[in-house]
């Protein structure tokens, strides 16, 4: 993905690094496209993802392999080589990006990949138009608009007041954690989605809820999650894992959590082979549920 920004007259434009955004021209990304062999028109394709303290328009613009040039590595390692960066997997730069960056990268991942999967119009059957911002499609032979979506998701951090619950699904890296997560169904509210998702996936009846904070999430599609403490009352903490969904879940101490934020990212084995838990990046909003959590452990801790 490279991303760019563009000013009234005179365009930039970012690509990935490993730890940080640069940014080119409007007429150095021309370049770039002619040199790998690229219509210079795809340039229509970026999508408006933000703008700088300077009122400079940035754009976002799909630089992928997969999109750009063919697969194979010489083309990869010739690019990084012109472009003084490197690509990396989005999930992994999650440990590298500051947290701006990481929304416009978010925002940018999103939209590019809702325009990259709705190319026709399900009315007509006919191909549909980007706007040049990128913020919907048209259909000109409908009239149909179609607009951006994001499905709510509900994410919540259950408490039993001094342990919290963590759980993994077999598609987490190795030995990483993190809260329950779910897709909000038609028709439920915010409370009824988590009420729900936990007793979905660990046989639990939430008793309390209070809401922290959301967040754009756009893995595998832009998600709106929507993150929660819930408790349980003391006698109701025996999990059933729900193994269709995750691997397994557990009940945490204050110290064992406190130490797993310290780490950042994968840790390496111990010497018996095995990996400390660990859990999501700063990035993932399930980090700043889990954090608060600590924190307000931590304080009621040392007034007790
Ligand atoms: N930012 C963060 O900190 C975190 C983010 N997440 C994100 O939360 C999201 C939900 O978590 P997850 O546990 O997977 O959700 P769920 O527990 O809801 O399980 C996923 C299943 O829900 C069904 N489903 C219902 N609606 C949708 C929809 N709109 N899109 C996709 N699947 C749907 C699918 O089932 P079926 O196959 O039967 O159709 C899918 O396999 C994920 O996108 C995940 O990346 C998760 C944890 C942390
Ligand atoms: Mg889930």
């Amino acid at each position: 993905m490279m991303m760019y920004v563009e000013k009234p007259r005179v365009q930039e434009y970012f690509t990935f690094s490993i730890a940080w955004l640069l940014s080119f021209r409007a007429s150095e990304l021309e370049r770039i496209l002619s040199k790998f062999g690229q219509d210079t028109r795809k340039i229509e394709r970026s999508v408006l993802i933000g703008c700088s303290d300077r009122r400079e328009a940035w754009f976002a613009l799909d630089l992928s392999l997969g999109s750009l040039c063919s697969s194979d590595s010489l083309q990869k390692s010739e690019m990084e080589t012109e472009l003084q960066g490197s690509f990396i997997q989005l999930r992994k730069a999650l440990f590298q990006l500051n947290e701006k960056d990481t929304s416009l990268i978010f925002t940018a991942q999103a939209l590019l990949r809702w325009h990259e999967c709705h190319q026709f119009c399900g009315k007509s059957g006919q191909p549909t138009q980007k706007n040049v911002a990128g913020s919907k499609r048209i259909c000109p032979s409908s009239n149909m608009i179609y607009y951006p979506q994001m499905s709510p998701v509900v994410i919540t951090l259950v408490s039993d007041r001094t342990r919290c619950l963590l759980a993994r699904q077999s598609s987490f890296p190795k030995g990483m954690y993190s809260a329950l997560a779910g897709f909000c169904d038609v028709g439920e509210t915010l409370e009824e989605a988590v009420r729900r998702e936990v007793a979905e996936e660990v046989g639990l009846e939430v008793d309390s809820l209070q809401y922290s904070a959301s967040q754009h999430w756009p893995f595998p599609n832009s998600s709106l999650m929507m993150a929660c403490h819930a408790t349980v009352g003391p006698g109701q903490t025996e999990i059933h894992v729900n193994s269709q969904e995750l691997e397994t879940a557990g009940w945490f101490s204050l110290e064992e959590v406190a130490t797993a934020l310290k780490r950042k990212g994968p840790p390496s084995n111990e010497q018996d082979g095995t990996i400390p838990f660990w859990l999501p990046p700063k990035a993932a909003i399930a980090h700043r549920l889990i954090w608060e959590w600590v924190q307000k452990q931590s304080s009621s801790s040392n007034l007790a």
